[in-house]
């Protein structure tokens, strides 16, 4: 059977965000949602995954391990001396308020922390307690949820403006020779400020052409990130799988993913796993038949940044490398090491389901599904590599 091939044009589509393989996410919010006791709790599972030795970066960046069915089952496979799963980086950022845009509360610093992450999970609280004090006065979470979009489409409309006013100068200056990018940069601008002023609508929710979504991608615009929402019921509605608020919630949301979760919860399951250890808390949960939400929710981040895997395997060691969406062999090869892409001779690839299904390695050769792959190759979710590379006759000739 031939392999999958995507070399066509048509296919390798710009993504709207940054193009790196180290992307984030930022938990956003009003104050008092329940952010920081998600964000504390998402960071104690680097220690209770006790084979990474760490951690929370700052004080407001973790790590988290990306749980993953298929690294586990390549460890259980090749039982390696050295296991290393992929990584999601998350940030905590303070609540935003009203007005924020307008530098209300933390303003403007608020902003620039959201700007510094790729992706957003937008937190509202649909769980009722008294004690918990709410900056509006009453529980509406898709009030919330307007209130920080709004915010964002400001702060991008007051982004945007400028840039239109400095694109539309240089065009002045330019006259009859301004060169057909600037005159691009200047008809999408206008596009986006209609779209966020009149369409009252996130950049991320047009549709926009390959050379719209290259200038987008110069801007990186606040509503033009992924988002994925996280509704922060109580215990009990999140056991009983019912909330007044989620249906409307999941309307305001559109095509943008929705995740019920209690973060009252999930901070009592991570507290008994790290105090009785994780078979207790194993124990526990299917006692009382309570499913965590914090795997669907760490999937959906890396889903939203389209971040995929790819794995290397061996007796030395099993490890999950985390690349975007559409990267062709050699610089997937460079996350490795840089000699990799420098030297990038060919990658010899099996994915993850052929192996599964074949059994084996010598199975799945015997199949024909071990193949070579060159350097126009995108590399695939659950790809497995070896890459085959020589920096002394290629890379290091070149650089001299
Ligand atoms: N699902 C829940 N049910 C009940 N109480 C909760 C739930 N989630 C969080 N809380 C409580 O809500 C309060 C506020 O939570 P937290 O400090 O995490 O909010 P925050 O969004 O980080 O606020 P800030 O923006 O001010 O940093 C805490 O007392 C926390 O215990
Ligand atoms: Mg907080």
């Amino acid at each position: 059977m031939a392999p999958k091939k995507k070399t066509g044009d048509e296919e390798r589509r710009p993504i709207l965000g940054r193009f790196s393989h180290n992307l984030k996410m930022g938990i956003v919010g009003l104050p008092n949602v329940g952010k920081s006791t998600f964000f504390n709790t998402i960071s104690k599972l680097n220690v209770a995954a006790e084979n990474y030795p760490f951690c929370t970066i700052e004080p407001n960046e973790a790590r988290v391990p990306l749980p993953d069915e298929r690294y586990d089952w390549l460890c259980e496979a090749y039982k390696p001396v050295s296991r290393v799963p992929a990584f999601l980086e998350i940030w905590d950022i303070a609540g935003l308020v009203r007005g924020a845009h307008e530098g209300q509360g933390l303003g403007n610093a608020f902003l620039s922390n959201i700007q510094a992450v790729d992706g957003i999970y937008h937190m509202c609280r649909a769980f009722e307690d008294d004690e918990v004090i709410h900056v509006e006065g009453s529980l509406d979470p898709v009030r919330d949820l307007r209130i920080v979009a709004d915010e964002l489409r400001f702060k991008d409309l007051e982004r945007a403006q400028r840039a239109l006013a400095d694109a539309q100068a240089r065009l002045a200056r330019a006259g009859q020779q301004a060169p057909k990018e600037l005159r691009l940069e200047d008809e999408t601008l206008q596009k986006v400020i209609e779209i966020l002023e009149k369409e009252e609508k996130a950049i991320r929710h047009h549709n926009w052409n390959n050379a719209e979504i290259e200038i987008l991608n110069r801007h990186l615009f606040l509503t033009a990130k992924p988002v994925v929402y996280l509704v922060n019921l109580s215990e009990r509605d999140y056991l009983r799988k019912k909330n007044k608020w989620l249906l409307a919630i999941k309307e305001y949301a559109g095509e943008d993913p929705v995740i019920p979760f209690s973060a009252a919860l999930e901070a009592h399951l991570v507290d008994l796993e790290l105090n009785d250890g994780r078979e207790a808390m194993e124990n526990y949960r299917s006692q009382q038949g309570i499913h965590s939400a914090l795997p669907k929710i760490i999937r959906g981040g890396y889903q939203a940044l389209n971040l995929i895997n790819f794995f290397t395997v061996g007796a030395d060691e099993v490890r999950s490398w985390t690349i975007r969406r559409g990267t062709l062999a050699p610089q997937a090869a460079g996350t490795i090491h840089t000699d990799f892409e420098r030297g990038f001779i060919c990658a010899e690839v099996m994915h993850y389901d052929d192996l599964r299904e074949a059994g084996s390695e010598s199975a799945l050769k015997a199949a024909g599904k071990y193949r070579q792959q060159g350097k126009t190759y995108e590399v695939q979710d659950g790809d497995i590599l070896l890459i085959k590379f020589n920096v002394t006759s290629q890379g290091a000739k070149k650089k001299a």
